[in-house]
């Protein structure tokens, strides 16, 4: 069993080039977008969705079958066509560069694989069965979705402010741990919840921090 390591990637302004246009190649560029890639898309075929995205210039579209040289200067690649021996031959050739390939039909022949994606602003929750069952790991994800609600985005937003702010302000090492450790107790969540949360300002941050900076 491939023990795969979960990492976070800055792709945001990176070439990805995505071998197949159909919808599970539409379902990678999608999230490709969403992560502010440069997605190239060589397939002669193309969904409707991925097609109006050509058109709106979102991204770049070859419009014939994979050939030998295609995945040079890519970050990433993606092979997603339906004819698995094209898509051995991309994964073959980006590995022989060195770069990562996710092969969407024999996931073994790649060295990435792409987890199920919950995302509540600031946090991220990738779900992997390490490929054993792909729709479960989709299941899962929609499982979680009904746990972590929507309260996360504001949530991890005010802890974003809080934390930049104890960062700006406090010089001690000692202080920020302790100001970042009572922060992470506070009833934040459960307010938001409720909807008795009120937005602090720079103000109200300030003053909670010179009142609990001291042990
Ligand atoms: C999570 C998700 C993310 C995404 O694709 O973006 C994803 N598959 C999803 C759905 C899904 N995939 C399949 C079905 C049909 C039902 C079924 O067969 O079970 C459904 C259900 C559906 O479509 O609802 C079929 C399938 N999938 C793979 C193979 C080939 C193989 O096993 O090698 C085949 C058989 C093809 C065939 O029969 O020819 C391979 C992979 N699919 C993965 C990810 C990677 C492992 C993730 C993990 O578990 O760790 C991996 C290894 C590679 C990769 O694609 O990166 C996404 C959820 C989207 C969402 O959340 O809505
Ligand atoms: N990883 C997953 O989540 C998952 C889910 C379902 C299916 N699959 C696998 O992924 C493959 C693609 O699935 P799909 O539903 O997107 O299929 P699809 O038939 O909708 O699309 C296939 C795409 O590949 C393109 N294509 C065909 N030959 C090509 C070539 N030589 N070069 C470049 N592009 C080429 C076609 O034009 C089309 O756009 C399936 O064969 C299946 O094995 C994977």
């Amino acid at each position: 069993m491939a023990g795969y390591l979960p990492v976070m990637l800055d792709v945001s302004g990176q070439k990805i080039v995505v071998i197949g246009g159909g919808t599970v190649a539409e379902r990678k560029v999608q999230s490709l977008l969403e992560a502010g890639a440069v997605v190239t898309v060589i397939s002669p075929g193309l969904t409707a969705v991925l097609s109006g995205l050509a058109g709106e210039g979102r991204i770049q579209w070859i419009s014939r079958a994979y050939e030998s040289g295609d995945v040079r200067g890519a970050f990433l690649v993606y092979a997603a066509s339906s004819d698995h021996a094209v898509n051995e031959a991309a994964a073959a050739e980006a590995k022989a560069l060195g770069l990562p390939v996710n092969v969407a039909s024999h996931a073994e022949a790649g060295n990435f694989i792409t987890p199920g994606v919950l995302r509540r602003g600031r946090l991220t929750v990738a779900v992997s069965t390490s490929g054993a069952g792909p729709s479960a790991a989709a299941e899962i994800t929609a499982q979680l979705a009904e746990v972590l609600g929507e309260e996360y985005e504001p949530y991890l937003d005010f802890l974003h402010m809080m934390r930049s702010e104890i960062k700006r302000q406090e010089a001690s090492a000692e202080v920020r741990r302790r100001l970042l450790h009572r922060l992470g107790q506070l009833d934040v969540l459960n307010q938001l919840r409720q909807g008795t949360f009120i937005q602090w300002t720079p103000e109200t941050a300030r003053a909670w921090i010179t009142a609990n900076r001291e042990e």
